[in-house]
């Protein structure tokens, strides 16, 4: 599964501990990110990580694309709710981008352990379908 890991600053250090408490799972996956949380993932945990620009140098449009090419399978994206962000529109450009997809999308901690052990049970083997690796 390709898997998109995002996080705004104030939530790096969640991401952080999230891709640690994780990695045996992401290990087996494909992980792409923005540059900065990209690099911060990488360095503390050593898994390798497709890394694009950093978000508000187009990084959050450069994974929307990929979602718009139904190459995403599922996008964490930490997003921090009491910051402006200089890119407001790219961040909305890609959550928008996940509903016309229905690519699963975690904003907050709480939905992305859902997500995440649901991956691990094969619960978004459907995505392998809709991508059409799979056929059932
Ligand atoms: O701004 C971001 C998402 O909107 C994240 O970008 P960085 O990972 O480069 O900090």
């Amino acid at each position: 599964m390709n898997i998109a890991l995002i996080a705004h600053d104030k939530k790096k250090d969640d991401i952080i501990r999230f891709s640690t408490a994780y990695k045996q799972i992401f290990s087996k996956h494909t992980l792409f990110a923005t540059g900065t949380t990209g690099k911060k993932i990488m360095d503390a945990t050593g898994l390798q990580v497709h890394r694009f620009q950093s978000g508000p140098y187009g990084g959050d449009q450069e994974i929307g694309a990929l979602i718009a090419k139904n190459e995403m399978d599922l996008i964490i994206f930490l997003r921090d709710p009491l910051t402006a962000q200089p890119h407001e529109p790219d961040v909305s450009a890609l959550l928008r981008l996940c509903d016309v997809y229905s690519v699963p999308l975690a904003t907050n901690l709480g939905t992305a352990e859902v997500l995440i052990r649901g991956l691990e049970k094969g619960d978004l083997d459907w995505r392998k379908v809709a991508r059409g690796e799979k056929k059932e």
